[in-house]
């Protein structure tokens, strides 16, 4: 009788065994279903005597094993994608079940054979409308996907949407099954390289199908780093191999899907999680078969099976959305490294502004650094400024000054777009009562409810909570006396309509551009000259191109680096120097105004000066100094339950359990400084380690030797980029 190990789509369950009856064929990397309890669960064949330890799994007797019900009729996972499981179960301490479902997500396996059924709005207006039937109906707006699509989307029950599909406002329509992508062509529209631009795709094609190879490529703003890395990906097509290009959030792949398309001809496969559950389902085959010669996606698009990598790029590769800050707390770009290591291929690291951790390793000699130091075109880098605030402050109740005031009516003038930017969604971060002082906050988490005057309502941008502006005070009842205190992009807004009527604006943010077909809207009303003034938040910092975008203003430069973690000044950088870069990528030359109460601050001076070299290093060398990432190691274990008692008791055995090492510190058990979130009362420790130190291996047997009650969670955070 022959047993074999599997790895089931669980998180709670390590690899379990099963029998395999004779004539059965399931090599590792088979996926198969398998009986667990009462259940029928999906799961992948293991290979016997595997080193990982989050594969460790304890043997049953013979008499004791179940058969599996069958094997899928699909490629196995090969072995490359089945270390990677490994690896980032065992870095992350995470359940290696949890790492396998991002690989296989179960919609990937369902019988396709059986016509799909889709919906979407016939036009006709429902006999009895309802507020949720018609914002169901406006949030599907002309797109389609099955009930449980439509929910997504709409943020409706499917009950109401049943409703409307019973009034004939949605209409059904049935789906064939898969049809495979089309082919990218390398030649349909290569564009004419600069000397720069030709030295370093050339040294990028030259890489395809020559092994593992990490490059940073570190470009200004609007040098081309895209046409570079382009030319690669045409390289790996030419070879047959397949590439995928990871971006940091959704709101980008369009424009990216549309650059891709003029650039190859037709449209790349899309992996993030706006997809149809029927799109889904058919890319990830095309993925699975080698069919998808070029994947576009967020983080995720990483664990997906391809059947030929030849090559990786991150894009944007400095942005922390690239780390998952729930479930598997993998970092998205570091992974992506893994990934290219154990398949055997080169990885494209491309950004304007690399993080620190990625510097290391260039000068460690680890990566190869590939530099394009000026705009294409002979566009120029844009002027930058500060606007001292303490010199030049707004009118009373305003918050844009006068010296931007001024450069914005010139704008205005002259037909030129202009940005502001200001990293606060709604229209103000906090509702408070003037008369007893009361702080409108989230019943669930230690945060404001921010107001958003456009929905309007209060919400809580940690757990979602939403309450209707309240008209009396919650603690005095006074009428009246609820004020907004501070700016969001929807009061920048208002002040921008109230001083420059006639001006046309958009507000860019998730709250706006919340589908792809929002933000390709954007897009074209922002190239057909339809806006004169965005305002955004980071969503609007990188990846666009708006030749017509000539001044960008900071409304406030200081948010970020009140927050004091870590990475504050280098992501204020980043985040300054990003946004910075949409102005002037054409023509006309562009400027930049930074509002800000600390114009000596080295972060500012750096982007004034256009020194990111001397900020780097004096960034660098203050991490050296205290040990801290990549000079040093830090994991944070976050303690939470419903039950505040329990929370804090078990934070404090595992904190007493710490083992003692000179190599290694435990600072903590703490409350978080989002000592509640989503109703769970949350404690910290933050481990922190010698680069070298085995940290994984020392907090696995810690907590392996700990017991908590069921009501309270652990996780971990191995690098950790949220500390609150
Ligand atoms: N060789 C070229 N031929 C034609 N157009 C080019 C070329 N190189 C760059 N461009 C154009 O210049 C603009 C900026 O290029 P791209 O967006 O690739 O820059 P980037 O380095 O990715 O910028 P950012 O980091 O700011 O996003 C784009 O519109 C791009 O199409
Ligand atoms: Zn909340």
């Amino acid at each position: 009788m022959a047993r074999i190990r599997v790895l089931l789509t669980n998180t709670a369950l390590g690899p379990l065994d099963y029998r395999l009856d004779p004539g059965i064929e399931a090599p590792p990397g088979t996926l198969v279903e398998v009986p667990l309890g009462p259940r029928r669960m999906l799961g992948c064949v293991w290979d016997e005597g595997s080193e990982s330890a989050a594969m460790a799994a304890e043997s049953v007797g013979d008499n004791r094993l179940r058969p599996i019900f069958g094997t899928y009729p699909m490629p196995p996972l090969p072995l490359e994608l089945r270390r990677l499981i490994e690896w980032t179960a065992d870095y992350y301490l995470a359940p290696a079940g949890a790492v396998l479902r991002m690989v296989v997500p179960g919609v990937a396996l369902r019988d396709g054979g059986r016509p799909i059924i889709e919906y979407r709005a016939t036009g006709t207006t429902p006999p009895r409308m309802t507020p949720q039937r018609s914002e169901a109906l406006e949030k599907i707006g002309e797109r389609q996907g099955s009930l449980r699509d439509l929910a997504d989307m709409s943020g409706a029950s499917e009950a109401v949407l049943r409703g409307l599909i019973k009034a004939g406002a949605l209409e059904a329509i049935a789906l064939s099954p898969d049809v495979p992508p089309p082919l990218p062509d390398p030649a349909f529209a290569p564009p004419a390289l600069s000397e720069e631009q030709a030295a370093a795709s050339a040294t990028f094609r030259s890489a395809i199908n020559a092994g593992f190879q990490p490059f940073l490529l570190d470009g200004v703003t609007g040098s081309g780093k895209t046409e570079v890395y382009f030319e690669a990906v045409a390289e790996a097509i030419r070879q047959g191999k397949q590439s995928v290009i990871l971006l940091p959030e959704i709101a980008l792949t369009e424009p990216m899907l549309r650059r891709f398309e003029a650039r190859f001809g037709c449209a790349p496969v899309a992996w993030h999680s706006g997809l149809r559950q029927t799109e889904r389902r058919a890319n990830w085959r095309a993925i699975a078969s080698g069919e998808a010669l070029v994947t576009i996606g967020a983080r995720s698009a990483l664990f997906l099976p391809y059947a030929n990598l030849g090559l990786i790029v991150v894009d944007e590769a400095h942005e922390a959305s690239f780390k998952q800050e729930d479930g598997v707390h993998y970092h998205a770009r570091d992974v992506a490294v893994m990934r290219a290591k154990f398949a055997d291929v080169p990885i494209i690291l491309a950004s304007a502004t690399p993080a620190i951790e990625s510097r290391a390793q260039v000068e460690a000699g680890r990566y190869r650094e590939i530099q394009l130091p000026a705009r294409f075109g002979g566009a120029t880098l844009p002027a930058i400024r500060a606007i001292d605030l303490r010199n030049d402050p707004p009118d009373r109740g305003a918050w844009i000054s006068p010296p931007l005031v001024a450069e914005l009516s010139e704008r205005l003038e002259r037909g030129e777009q202009s940005l502001l930017f200001l990293n606060r969604r709604g229209y103000a971060p906090l509702t408070l009562c003037r008369t007893c002082g009361h702080r409108i906050e989230c019943p669930n988490c230690t945060a404001w409810m921010v107001e958003h005057r456009l929905a309007r309502r209060l919400s809580c941008h940690h757990c979602g909570h939403v309450m209707p502006p309240p008209r009396l005070c919650p603690e005095c009842q006074n009428e009246d006396t609820l004020v907004a205190c501070g700016p969001g992009v929807e009061r920048v807004a208002d002040e921008v309509k109230a001083r420059w009527p006639e001006a046309r604006t958009a507000i860019v943010t998730s709250d706006t551009l919340w589908s792809p077909a929002r933000a390709a809207e954007f897009v074209e009303h922002m190239e057909a000259g339809m806006i004169d003034i965005v305002i955004g938040t980071q969503l609007v910092t990188k990846g666009y191109h708006f030749p017509n975008l000539t001044l960008v203003g900071v409304i406030d430069a200081d948010i970020g680096l009140s927050g004091g973690d870590l990475r504050a000044s280098e992501r204020s950088f980043q985040q300054i120097a990003q946004v910075a870069g949409r102005a002037g990528r054409g023509d006309k030359p562009g400027e930049v105004l930074i509002q800000t109460r600390q114009p000596e601050a080295p972060v500012m001076a750096a982007l004034i000066a256009g020194d990111s070299a001397a900020f780097y290093a004096a960034e660098t060398e203050a991490r050296k100094d205290a040990r801290m990432p990549p000079y040093g190691r830090l994991a944070a274990i976050i303690i939470s339950s419903e039950d505040a008692v329990a929370a804090e008791r078990a934070a404090k055995a595992i904190g007493a359990a710490a083992p003692d090492s000179p190599d290694m510190e435990v600072w903590g058990p703490v409350p978080a400084p989002l000592a509640m979130l989503r109703g769970r009362h949350r404690h910290r420790l933050l481990v922190h380690a010698a680069r070298n130190f085995p940290l994984q291996k020392v907090m696995r047997e810690w907590l392996g030797a700990c017991e908590w009650p069921a009501k309270v969670r652990v996780a971990v955070d191995v690098d950790p980029y949220s500390f609150v």
